[in-house]
């Protein structure tokens, strides 16, 4: 297996050495081992993602207007009657939590009070309740009626969610249309009352939550985990568009040995990479 401080020893020597030159590091195939550490990198990152996935679950925020049938929902993707359901606007004051298992993935519900414009007392305090949820979110299904299409009222919530936070449209009560409605682009089209749609909504959060079955195994990362091999996967290719320049080179690719050994602290980067596709069985 290529090793980043075989490497990174390869490249200091050619600084240490100006008789050794540039040639030197072709010779030695410096870029291709540098792109075997880059590929193997990859990989470790989708498992580790995959690992991050499994053990934190997905925070789902359903939003909406009032009656729309977030509760009922909730209520459908866990399959019991957790949340309170009636045909009165506003019912949802807290929110309510409900975790739930697609493929094996966790994934945290979170119905919400309906949102708009009130005098409520105890209804602001649910709204407010909801944005918070909101902040927290990894993904918010933005709940609509089929029957009235997206709204004046619908775009103001739209446009009042965090940019970048992913948003799907799920047009709930499609058992009360008259006539079935075309699928259309991302949005989802479901009753909650008769769990018609709910197969293609749960494989589109799967597929949200960027789910992904590698067949290797998935690596119990944290986000810090994360992080780390993001930086380091930064470094590696800032070493690789900049490899004449060796003494760049060579410190992108210490700074990148540092981003992977401050996931395990004493272990050096190369043995965890070693250790974790040793377990996966990928030739070396
Ligand atoms: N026919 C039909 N009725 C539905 C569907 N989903 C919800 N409802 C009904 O719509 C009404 C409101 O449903 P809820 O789930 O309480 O709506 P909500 O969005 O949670 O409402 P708030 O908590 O007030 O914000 C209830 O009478 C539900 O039975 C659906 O898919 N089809
Ligand atoms: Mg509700």
């Amino acid at each position: 297996m290529a090793r980043l401080i075989d490497l990174r020893m390869l490249v200091e020597a050619c600084i240490d050495f100006p008789d050794e030159d540039i040639d030197f590091l072709e010779a030695a195939d410096a870029l291709g081992k540098l792109a075997h550490i880059k590929q193997l990198q990859q990989r470790l990152f989708v498992s580790a993602k995959q690992g991050s996935l499994l053990r934190e679950g997905v925070h789902v925020v359903l939003v909406g207007q009032p009656n729309v049938g977030k509760s009922s929902l909730l209520n459908q993707l866990a399959g019991d009657e957790i949340a309170i359901v009636t045909p009165i606007a506003g019912t949802t004051r807290d929110t309510v939590r409900e975790e739930i298992d697609i493929q094996g993935v966790p994934f945290h519900i979170i119905d919400t009070a309906g949102l708009r414009d009130t005098s409520c007392e105890v209804e602001q305090i649910g709204i407010s309740r909801t944005w918070n949820a909101v902040e927290k979110a990894s993904l918010v299904l933005l709940l609509l009626d089929a029957r009235e299409g997206e709204s004046e009222a619908d775009r103001v919530i739209l446009a009042r969610l965090p940019t970048g936070l992913p948003v799907v449209k799920v047009f709930n009560k499609i058992d009360l249309l008259s006539a079935p409605t075309a699928e259309s682009g991302q949005d989802v089209f479901v009753s909650a009352k008769t769990g018609a749609g709910m197969d293609g909504l749960r494989l589109r959060l799967l597929a949200l939550a960027g789910w992904e079955q590698t067949g290797e195994g998935a690596f119990m990362a944290r986000e810090r985990h994360l992080r780390a091999m993001k930086s380091a996967r930064e470094h590696i290719e800032n070493a690789e568009t900049n490899w004449r320049q060796l003494e760049f080179f060579a410190e992108e690719l210490k700074l990148a040995q540092n981003s992977l050994s401050a996931i395990t602290g004493e272990f050096c980067a190369d043995d965890l990479l070693g250790e974790i596709f040793s377990r996966f069985c990928i030739g070396k």
